[in-house]
C-alpha cells in the first residue's frame, strides 16, 4: 500500500485536513493539519474563455481510451526519463517547420527523435497534396514508432506578399538595380527582374518615393515610377529575394496600411486550407496576422460545427500593430499565442521586438495561455552547422522567460542542418532550465487569479498549492489526472521545479498538452477513484522503468479536486 496524504476539496469546505497524517518516508516529519482559507473568500477576476469543451468531456466520460490497462507516452520522453531521471527532462517544447529539407519519412523521424513536439506546416508554401503527405507521414511515425508529434497548420493570411518568382527558389537583388513589382499575373513568359504581388490595390496604393521592404528589410527598394499595374523600384539595400516574401511599404518613416489593412485576416484560400486542416485532423491552427478577437471567435465556432473527432486549438499569431493593441483580448479568446517575430519586426521598429516579446510572454503566463517564440532563432544555421553566440543568447533568453515553446522556421524547412539546429534548441533549453532551477527564480513569483467560476477558483487554488508543496518538499514529479487538460495547464502556469505527468484519456488533449511548458502527456484511461488510479499508474510506470520505489509524487485530480502526497511503493 502506498503511503498517502490526501487533501480533498469539496465545493464548500471551511477547512481541510490531511486525512492520513502519516510520516513522509522521504522527509521523516509529520505534516500538520492546516487551515485552508474558505474558498468563499477567493476572488474571482476577469472572465476567461477557457471553458470546458463539452464534446470532449462527453467523449472522455464515455471512456474512449480503449484498453484500460495500458499507458502511452511518447518513446522519446520515455527514453529521456529513463536515462536522465525526472528532474532533467526538458520543460521547453520544440516546434519545427516542415519543408523540403525535412518532409521525408527519415528526416521526420530524425526530428521526432531529436525532440520535436510539434511539426508546423506553412500553407504559404507547397500544395495541399504536399502537406497531406507530410501529415500522413507524421501520423504513421507516431503510430509505428511511438512518437506523439502534434501537427500545427499555419494559414497564409492575406497580407501583401510576393509571388512565386517564376519557379526559381531565390533571386538576388543588387544595389542600384531596377525591379518591377507588378499586380499582373504571369504564366510562362516571365520578364526579367519582375516580381508579382498578390494584392490588387498595390499599384494604386504606393507613391513615388515610398520605401518598399521585403521581409521586414532583408531587401529594400525605393519606388521610382508607377505605370498602370507595374511599379518600378530601385534597389537600395541588396539581398536575397525568397518566394512569397512579405512586403510592406513605408512613407515618411511610417508603415502605410490604408486599404491593405482592410484585407480579411482569413482569406478565401485560407478557408479552404482550414477545411483541409479539419479534414486531416490537425491539432493546432495558427492564424496569421490576427488583428482582433472576432476572427478567432468566428473560426472557433466554424471548427466546433465541423470538427467531429476532437478539438483543434487556435493559435493567434502576434505579428501586426493591431494585434499588439488588442493583445489581452486576443490572448483570452485564443488557445495559444505565437510571437511571430519575422513579420512583427517588419511592422514595428526592430529594437522594439525584444520588449514586445517580453510583454507578450508575461501576459500569456498571467492569463494562462501557451506561448511560442518564433523566427530567426538560429537563422545562420540555415547555412552553417554552428549557431552564432548571439543566436544562442536569443534562444537562452526565450527559455529564461519561460516561454512554452521555441520554433524553427527556415532552419528546419529548407536549411542544411535541421537536426543540428534542433539539437542546439534542446541543449540550450536544458542548460538554461537547470540554471533557472539552481537560482531558485520561482520564489516570490505572484500570479493573478484568473478563474471565472467558483469551480475554476478551486482548481486554481489546488494547483497553486500543489506546486508550492511540490517545490517545498522537493518531490520528483507532479501527477495530474485531467479530462480536459485545464488542471494540467494551471500546473504548468506555475512553472514548478519538477516535471508534470499529465494523464488524460483523450488523444487530442494529449497532443495539445505537447505545447505546454513542463507537461509530459500520457494517455491513460482512469476512473473517479484516485486510490486505484494512483496504484494503477505506479504499477504501469514501474513496469516501464519510468519511476521507482521511494520516488515522491504530488498527485492532483480534476474529478475530485484533490491533492495527495505519495511515496511510490
Ligand atoms: N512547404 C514548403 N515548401 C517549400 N518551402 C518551404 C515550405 N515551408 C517553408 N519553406 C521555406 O522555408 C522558409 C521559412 O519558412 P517559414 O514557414 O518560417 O516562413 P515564411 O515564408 O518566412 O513566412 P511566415 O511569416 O508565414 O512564417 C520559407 O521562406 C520557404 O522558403
Ligand atoms: C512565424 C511568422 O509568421 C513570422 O515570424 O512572421
Ligand atoms: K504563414
Ligand atoms: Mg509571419
Amino acid at each position: 500500500m502506498a503511503s498517502s496524504q490526501v487533501l480533498n476539496f469539496s465545493p464548500n469546505p471551511t477547512f481541510l485536513n490531511f486525512s492520513k497524517p502519516s510520516l513522509s518516508s522521504k522527509f521523516g516529519f509529520v505534516l500538520k493539519p492546516w487551515r485552508y482559507p474558505s474558498p468563499l473568500i477567493l476572488k474571482c477576476c476577469s472572465p476567461l474563455s477557457r471553458t470546458v469543451n463539452e464534446q470532449l468531456l462527453q467523449e472522455t466520460i464515455k471512456g474512449n481510451a480503449g484498453d484500460t490497462s495500458s499507458i502511452e507516452v511518447d518513446s522519446v520522453t520515455e527514453a529521456e526519463l529513463k536515462e536522465n531521471g525526472f528532474r532533467s527532462t526538458r520543460r521547453t517544447k520544440l516546434v519545427c517547420t516542415i519543408g523540403p529539407a525535412t518532409c521525408g519519412l527519415e528526416e521526420l523521424e530524425a526530428l521526432a527523435v531529436g525532440g520535436m513536439n510539434v511539426g508546423r506546416i506553412n500553407m504559404c508554401h507547397g500544395t495541399r497534396e504536399w502537406h497531406k503527405r507530410v501529415i500522413e507521414r507524421v501520423r504513421k511515425l507516431n503510430e509505428e514508432k511511438g512518437f506523439a508529434v502534434a501537427i500545427m497548420m499555419d494559414t497564409e493570411g492575406s497580407e501583401i506578399h510576393m509571388g512565386d518568382l517564376g519557379g526559381t527558389s531565390s533571386a538576388k537583388a543588387e544595389d542600384g538595380e531596377v525591379w518591377t513589382f507588378s499586380v499582373r499575373a504571369f504564366d510562362s513568359s516571365w520578364p526579367e527582374r519582375t516580381i508579382s504581388v498578390n494584392y490588387e490595390g498595390f499599384a494604386e496604393d504606393v507613391k513615388v518615393g515610398d520605401e518598399l521592404l521585403v521581409d521586414g528589410g532583408m531587401v529594400r527598394f525605393e519606388v521610382i515610377e508607377t505605370i498602370g499595374p507595374d511599379v518600378k523600384c530601385i534597389c537600395t539595400d541588396p539581398g536575397l529575394l525568397l518566394p512569397r516574401a512579405n512586403l510592406t511599404f513605408w512613407r515618411d518613416g511610417k508603415l502605410v496600411r490604408e486599404r491593405s489593412a482592410m484585407l480579411p485576416t482569413i482569406s478565401s484560400k485560407d478557408w479552404l486550407d482550414i477545411d483541409f486542416g479539419i479534414a486531416e485532423g490537425v491539432d493546432f491552427i495558427a492564424v496569421s496576422f490576427v488583428k482582433s478577437t472576432e476572427v478567432i471567435n468566428h473560426l472557433k465556432s466554424y471548427i466546433k460545427a465541423r470538427a467531429h473527432n476532437g478539438d483543434i486549438a487556435i493559435i493567434a499569431k502576434i505579428e501586426s500593430i493591431e494585434s499588439l493593441k488588442n493583445l489581452e483580448e486576443i490572448i483570452l479568446a485564443s488557445d495559444g499565442i505565437m510571437v511571430a517575430r519575422g513579420d512583427l519586426g517588419a511592422q514595428i521598429p526592430l529594437e522594439q521586438v525584444p520588449s514586445a516579446q517580453q510583454k507578450i510572454v508575461q501576459l500569456c503566463r498571467q492569463l494562462n495561455s501557451p506561448v511560442i517564440i518564433a523566427s530567426q532563432l538560429l537563422e545562420s544555421m540555415i547555412e552553417y552547422p554552428t549557431p552564432t553566440r548571439a543566436e544562442v543568447a536569443d534562444v537562452s533568453e526565450a527559455v529564461r522567460q519561460q516561454s512554452d515553446a521555441l520554433m524553427l522556421s527556415g532552419e528546419s524547412a529548407m536549411g542544411q542542418y535541421p537536426e543540428k539546429a534542433l539539437t542546439v534548441l534542446r541543449s540550450v533549453s536544458l542548460r538554461m532550465e537547470r540554471w533557472w532551477r539552481e537560482q531558485k527564480f520561482h520564489e516570490g513569483l505572484d500570479l493573478p487569479n484568473i478563474a471565472s467560476s467558483f469551480a475554476d477558483c478551486i482548481s486554481e487554488e489546488i494547483c497553486t498549492s500543489a506546486v508550492k508543496m511540490a517545490n517545498n518538499l522537493e518531490v520528483d514529479a507532479i501527477f495530474v489526472y485531467t479530462k480536459t487538460g485545464h488542471m494540467a495547464s494551471l500546473l504548468s502556469r506555475c512553472r514548478p521545479d519538477c516535471p508534470i505527468f499529465a494523464f488524460t484519456g483523450t488523444t487530442s488533449v494529449r497532443r495539445c498538452l505537447n505545447l505546454q511548458w513542463g507537461l509530459i502527456p500520457f494517455q491513460l484511461s482512469f476512473s473517479d477513484d484516485m486510490e486505484s488510479n494512483l496504484n494503477k499508474t505506479f504499477s504501469l510506470l514501474k513496469a516501464r522503468g519510468m519511476i521507482k520505489s521511494g520516488d515522491l509524487v504530488v498527485a492532483v485530480s480534476d474529478m475530485l479536486q484533490s491533492v495527495q502526497v505519495m511515496t511510490v511503493p
